[in-house]
């Protein structure tokens, strides 16, 4: 019977179809207007595919198949566009994996920590970007690490590990967040003295964009102190992009759209003409840069080291591949910590008692006097200082716990599968699991899941791991974060500088925050606060 009735309904269609052209073509030639003609014809083929569309929905509805329950059609997720990550939440809550109906395939949705080890971990090698997301990312992400899998992932892989791993590295990148937060600390007792109000989503986006640039490449960028509008223009044209990209996942027809060059398409090129420009001169700078050895730390910054593989190589690393390296690394790098940190700063204004708390331990690990400079101050934030703050690294996790900087991550089916919990996943189909969801679930958490809870972390006043297949913030198994430690280390050097100095509050207490659906979760319109002196 389920065989049967889709075959039927096509049948049907077809003959619909083609009775609606006949008479439309008949009234063409008794003089009916070829727009009147075009416009049917459209309408009946949309109406057409939409009854192909809902007998295969059907069909997934009430077959037994041993698939995963079917939560909705995917028409839903543009429905739901803007809580995108809430409407997940709120399915997850009555099946842990779940599937949406696509004309094509399905979509499982998942939030078991089982399930997610078997993606991320045990079969590793079924699980990976797929080339239904590498040709959404691509015009944007173009060939780098977070769009490729198989050999280019590797490659890039295997040189960033070894970066990332490096003492040289360590310090240095130690050095710039120093830097940048003492600048941060300056720009805000600015704002403290003079009663401003401060978007410190902002202030944190350039802050992480200047330590990426000058730890990634080699190079100083400054947008903190906003002297350079060229890369004011590349932040604001990257951002939109994301935004863009992201929407193509519920955007049907954004291959027309791109072809057409129209709507989002038509701005996503332009943004994307922007930030090639940018990245373009970046990679020009580093090779005049290490041609004429000015170069003052010689090969210890990632750029230098991909640069450096390009001249042993240069068929197959070409500009255009540098290019989209260096533009994850700056995705990587600059929304995951400076997202984190906004929303940290959001709940320790919600939680007052957790903001002192961690004011106090930073003051107890550093030592610090009151009447200290900023710059004094952040040199007094040494390896043996950050580990003392346990609370602090407790409270960033609860954050992210809560706020994953990436809410949602894709992959795909290579073959048919069958995931730990017994049911059917066929090749093909997209396979995500959902952090942010995963972090609200009582069935992983406990009854307090949704409450900011630092101490959840803390066994005896130490911070304690939890499994990275239940805490997915930063991913799991042979893809985990690469710059996890770097990130930590970036974001407790900057909020122990802000919170030394300041008490902060929200500008507006009863309007609750929200984000901008797009691959990191950002804070929509930022987040506004007033920064009071604590010395
Ligand atoms: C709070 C901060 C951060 C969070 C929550 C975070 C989270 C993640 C997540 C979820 C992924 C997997 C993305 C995917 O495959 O689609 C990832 C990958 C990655 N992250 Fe991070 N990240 C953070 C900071 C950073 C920083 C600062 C860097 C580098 C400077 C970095 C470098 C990378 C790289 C290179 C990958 C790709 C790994 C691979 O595909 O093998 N991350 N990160």
């Amino acid at each position: 019977m389920m065989e049967i009735l889709p075959k039927t309904f096509y049948m049907m269609g077809i003959l619909f179809f083609a009775c609606t052209a006949f008479f439309l073509l008949t009234g063409f030639f008794v003089g009916v207007s070829f727009i009147l003609v075009v416009v049917g014809v459209l309408t009946f083929f949309v109406i057409g595919l939409a009854a192909g569309f809902l007998v295969i929905y059907i069909r997934e509805l009430i077959s037994n198949n041993n698939r995963h329950p079917v939560a909705g059609p995917v028409f839903n997720l543009l429905i739901h566009f803007n809580r995108l990550f809430d409407y997940q939440t709120s399915l997850a809550q009555k099946y842990s994996t779940y599937r949406l109906i696509t004309p094509f395939k399905s979509d499982v949705y998942t939030a078991d920590p089982v399930n997610v080890e078997y993606i991320l971990k045990t079969k590793f090698s079924n699980y990976g970007k797929g080339k239904f997301n590498s040709n959404l990312m691509r015009d944007l992400f173009g060939d780098g690490i977070f769009a490729v899998d198989g050999e280019k992932w590797h490659h890039q892989r295997k040189l960033a590990s070894y970066e990332f791993s490096t003492k040289v590295l360590r310090d240095f990148s130690s050095t710039v967040f120093r830097t940048n937060a003492a600048k941060l600390a300056s720009d805000v007792s600015i704002a403290a003295t003079t009663k401003q109000m401060i978007d410190l989503q902002d202030l944190f986006m350039k802050s992480t964009l200047d330590s990426i640039f000058k730890v990634g490449f080699g190079v100083e960028l400054n947008t903190l102190s906003g002297s350079d509008e060229f890369s004011t223009r590349f932040m604001k044209a990257f951002d939109d992009s994301n935004v863009i990209v992201y929407w193509r996942y519920v955007d049907l027809l954004w291959k027309i759209k791109r072809f057409l060059n129209i709507g989002l398409e038509a701005d996503l090129k332009q943004n994307i003409k922007v930030i090639d420009n940018f990245v373009y001169e970046l990679i020009q700078q580093k090779r005049e840069q290490m041609k004429n050895r000015k170069l003052d730390r010689g090969k210890e910054d990632i750029l230098s080291r991909f640069l450096m593989e390009s001249a042993k190589d240069p068929e197959n690393m070409t500009d255009k591949y540098l290019r989209d390296i260096s533009l994850n690394f700056i995705i990587a790098g600059k929304d995951t910590s400076a997202n984190t940190l906004t929303w940290f700063f959001y709940m320790l204004c919600r939680h007052p008692f957790v903001q002192e708390k961690i004011a106090q331990e930073v003051r107890e690990a550093t030592e610090a006097e009151d009447n200290i400079s900023a710059d004094e101050f952040a040199n007094k934030l040494t390896e043996a200082a950050l580990e003392k703050m346990w609370y602090l690294h407790a409270a960033l996790t609860e954050t992210l716990r809560l706020y994953p900087a990436v809410p949602v991550d894709g992959k795909n089916s290579e073959e048919d599968d069958i995931l730990p919990d017994g049911f059917k996943v066929k090749k093909g189909d997209g396979v995500n699991y959902m952090a942010y969801a995963m972090g609200r679930m009582t069935y992983i958490w406990g009854e307090d899941a949704a409450d900011f809870r630092p101490e959840r972390w803390l066994d005896n006043g130490i911070f304690r791991a939890e499994s990275s297949f239940k805490f997915t913030a930063f991913q799991a198994g042979p893809r985990i974060c690469l710059g996890k430690e770097f990130a930590y280390r970036q974001m407790k050097i900057l909020a122990s500088s802000l919170l030394f100095f300041f008490k902060f509050k929200l500008v507006d207490e009863s309007k609750e925050a929200t984000y901008r659906t797009m691959f990191t979760l950002h804070m929509d319109k930022g987040l506004h606060l007033y920064a009071f002196s604590r010395l």
